[in-house]
């Protein structure tokens, strides 16, 4: 579904990707792991062009999408839940999960926001509650919906457990499972949370100073020495 292929992507002098090579198949849950700065976001946010490639190239479902204007990638399919959630805290549950339909068929709506209430039914409990008074797992649950309201098919989740209470990072965990298992879900994760993400993950890729360092199963990336001492003992 998506590949990219020896992609640069820089911040003026700041070489913050440095031809990676990454592969999403339909179906599967891919994570990103590396330590503050590795240049997981940026990765995910180069799918956007922000910042675009300076060389390499980017195709999604078959289509070469490096070049292509950021405001037309959500149109091809791929949603991202950004770091930190960015919901509008001002605006009800309800006109939050509108706004991630501005690309979508209106035909579709009654239908998408049934199914994001099936999966998250606190959000159809607090439809007319102020975003911004959600606890943060109830903010990070309408920030997937929101995104799950475009019918993409590929969901980008930049480090979805941020910032949450352990009780929501597991549920957060089970959701990506349930969205990939019973939704047929394509996830593309970037997690700090080594653990948790190559548990949910098939595959995962560690990043280190923009360059892939080691790829794999998330089996074999938890067994791996190398993980084991930078992400899960102690380190990250
Ligand atoms: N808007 C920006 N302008 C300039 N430099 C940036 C910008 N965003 C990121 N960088 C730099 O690019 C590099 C990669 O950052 P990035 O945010 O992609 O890392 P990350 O792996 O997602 O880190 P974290 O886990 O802390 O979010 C870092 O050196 C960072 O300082």
């Amino acid at each position: 579904m998506l590949h990219m292929e020896g992609v640069h992507a820089h911040y003026g002098h700041i070489h913050a990707l440095r031809g990676v090579d990454v592969t999403v198949q339909v179906g599967e849950i891919v994570t990103l792991i590396g330590a503050n700065g590795a240049g997981k976001s940026t990765l995910m946010m180069s799918l956007f062009g922000k910042p675009g490639a300076s060389s390499g190239r980017i195709v999604f479902d078959g289509e070469d999408i490096t070049r292509v204007p950021s405001h037309l990638i959500s149109r091809r399919g791929i949603a991202i839940v950004p770091e930190g959630r960015r919901i509008f805290p001002r605006m009800t549950v309800m006109e939050n999960l509108l706004m991630g339909t501005a690309f979508a068929d209106p035909a579709n709506f009654n239908a998408d926001i049934k199914r994001v209430y099936a999966m998250f039914p606190i959000l159809e409990e607090r439809a007319a509650q102020r975003a911004g008074t959600l606890s943060g797992g109830e903010q990070q649950m309408l920030a997937i919906g929101r995104a799950l309201m475009s019918r993409p098919k590929l969901l980008l989740l930049d480090e979805p457990s941020l910032g949450l209470a352990p009780i929501y990072i597991k549920r957060i965990f089970q959701i990506i499972r349930e969205l990939n298992t019973e939704h047929g879900m394509t996830v593309l994760l970037v997690e700090q949370n080594a653990h948790h993400a190559l548990r949910c993950a098939h595959r995962g890729y560690v990043l280190q100073h923009g360059e892939i360092v080691l790829a794999g199963t998330g089996q074999e990336l938890l067994a791996s020495e190398e993980v084991r001492a930078a992400y899960l003992e102690g380190g990250h």
